[in-house]
């Protein structure tokens, strides 16, 4: 649904830019009656006398013009340095040039023939992105472009600054990582966030949404790999009442949540491929269908995705729908593993060590040369979460206010030894009655009484599940790989279960497959 400009504010100003007279008549009644103000043009050079004349909102442009290509317009708008927001219109099944100009700069696109309805929602979202009011109370600082960009600076929001800020860390690749994340989160380009598990993709994520002019807006996290398959439909675009078994009320999906926000799919190589075609179709319709409607809904979101895999390698195999890969993967942005950005050691210990003791309520501790030179000397190739692992670990284990290098050191031979010692754990099908609590005790002798019967069978079940997850998470030094693999599981079944049984891991991820944060 678009949403004309509100009254109090001069109409949005829009240039429509398409050499079929009968279509810019029908681009122009339709912005006109949205109560936007219009001009139109028929060619490039057209199009650069209104620009050169005035200042507009949009600018919607036909690819294929006259006397030259919409992108021309694009790429002149950009060097510029202009504000209008630009969406150009591509030939259906000319996915390339779509992509093309989002990489220009284009904010968004649509493809020919133009739906009406899909054409005021996306007018209305570029329209809406550039009134829309900077926060007053927040500052606007200028986040230093990378060395390759054409831009100087890019100037970003206070809650943009803040998000970036949480990123830690001051080495070159993070920088570069920065100055990205505030360049591409102006526009509505897909980005696709690669990197090694732990690197912090999440966090890139959030800053492009909070970059974004959509940051007022939801932005909904889901984990891909943790949905049961038979559920990713109703969890991603909702289901009516009634629709299958147990559903007794109307749910919105996570892309009606994301609405006006950001929809960060993460793990998006874990998702099976027939819900990769239902993905890349509402991507493309930019229209969702709930389980059981026979309507169509239009949702304007921004799809971050991120995955640890190699996605070449997997539309390679087969694996990854190769159309979707680049729907997905318009903008890049590689986040470094840790080993590549040693430099930043000692800031993110600092920082993740008073994260870690104002969740715990504790007073920060010592970190010392000596601790710091040791952990310089670990691998840490499961990155920044590994990192916080230790330190967590090593917080927990702490008496004093500082931390120890025995401690630490202790720590981490007894979860080396843990991961490669032959699993103490039975599969959850053989699950024992009674689990010893954490860290391990001898098992108790067998009782000459049987134990009573529980009263509730699930509740004391689920109990079993837990600890026995728990546990094997614990002596995983929190890897869920390890600890699925060690209970005969896959890490989709074992994210499920952690998400289903509410269990926080340090990281405090795990404990659920979505989540909204508004
Ligand atoms: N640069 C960083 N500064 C501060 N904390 C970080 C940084 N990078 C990662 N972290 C922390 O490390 C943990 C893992 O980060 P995150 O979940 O974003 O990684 P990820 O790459 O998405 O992992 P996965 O691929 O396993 O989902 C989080 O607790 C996060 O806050």
């Amino acid at each position: 649904m678009s949403t004309p400009p509100p009254s109090t504010q001069r109409p949005a100003q829009i240039l429509v830019i398409d050499d079929e007279p009968d279509l810019r008549t029908l681009y122009e009644l339709t912005l006109l009656r949205e109560g936007y103000r219009v001009e139109a043009a028929g060619s490039v050079s057209e199009a650069w006398q209104h620009l050169e004349a005035g200042r507009f909102d949009a600018v919607i442009t036909d690819m294929r013009l006259p006397d030259g290509q919409g992108m021309e317009i694009i790429h002149r708008i950009q060097k510029a340095q202009r504000s209008e927001r630009c969406v150009v219109m591509t030939a259906y099944g000319s996915a390339e040039n779509a992509v093309e100009a989002l990489k220009a700069g284009a904010f968004d696109y649509l493809t020919k023939p133009v739906d009406l309805k899909q054409f005021r929602a996306v007018v209305a979202s570029a329209v809406q992105a550039r009134l829309a009011p900077q926060p007053v109370a927040k500052p606007v600082q200028a986040v230093p472009a990378s060395n390759n960009s054409a831009d100087a600076t890019v100037v970003t929001s206070g809650t943009g600054i803040a998000a970036l800020d949480r990123l830690v860390g001051e080495s070159e690749p993070m920088r570069l990582v920065k100055s990205r994340i505030a360049k591409v989160a102006r526009g509505m380009a897909p980005v696709l966030v690669r990197g090694e598990s732990g690197t912090g993709k999440e966090l890139v994520a959030r800053a492009v949404h909070a970059c974004s002019q959509r940051s007022e807006g939801p932005f909904v996290a889901v984990n891909c790999g943790a949905i049961p398959e038979n559920l990713l439909e109703a969890e991603f675009f909702g289901a009516r009442k009634g629709s299958y078994t147990g559903s007794s009320q109307d749910r919105d999906g996570y892309f009606q949540a994301a609405r006006g926000g950001t929809l960060f799919l993460d793990e998006i190589g874990d998702l099976p491929l027939a819900m990769q075609s239902k993905l890349l179709r509402a991507i493309q319709e930019r229209s969702v269908r709930s389980i059981g409607s026979t309507q169509e809904d239009a949702v304007d979101v921004r799809i971050v995705s991120a995955t640890h895999k190699d996605l070449h390698a997997e539309v390679q195999a087969g694996r990854f729908r190769q159309d979707l890969f680049y729907r997905l993967n318009v903008i890049e942005i590689a986040v470094p593993a840790l080993r590549d950005r040693r430099e930043d050691l000692p800031a993110l210990c600092a920082a993740l060590l008073s994260r870690i003791a104002q969740d715990g309520g504790l007073p920060v501790p010592h970190l010392s040369n000596e601790l710091l030179r040791r952990l310089a000397q670990h691998p840490l190739n499961g990155n920044v979460r590994e990192l916080e692992n230790l330190l967590h670990r090593a917080v927990a284990l702490n008496d004093g206010d500082e931390l120890h290098l025995d401690l630490m050191g202790g720590f981490t031979a007894a979860a080396e030894a843990a991961a490669s010692a032959p699993a103490p754990l039975s599969p959850v099908a053989d699950a024992p009655v009674a689990l010893a609590p954490l860290p391990s005790v001898p098992v108790a002798p067998p009782k000459v009484a049987p134990p009573p019967l529980p009263s509730d069978l699930q509740a004391y079940l689920d109990q079993q599940e837990r600890e026995i997850l728990v546990r094997a998470l614990h002596e995983s030094g929190f890897n869920r790989t390890a600890a699925a693999a060690r209970l005969g599981m896959s890490l989709r079944q074992i994210r499920y279960r952690i998400a289903r049984l509410g269990i926080t891991t340090p990281n405090g991820d795990d404990g659920a497959s979505s989540h909204v944060d508004d």
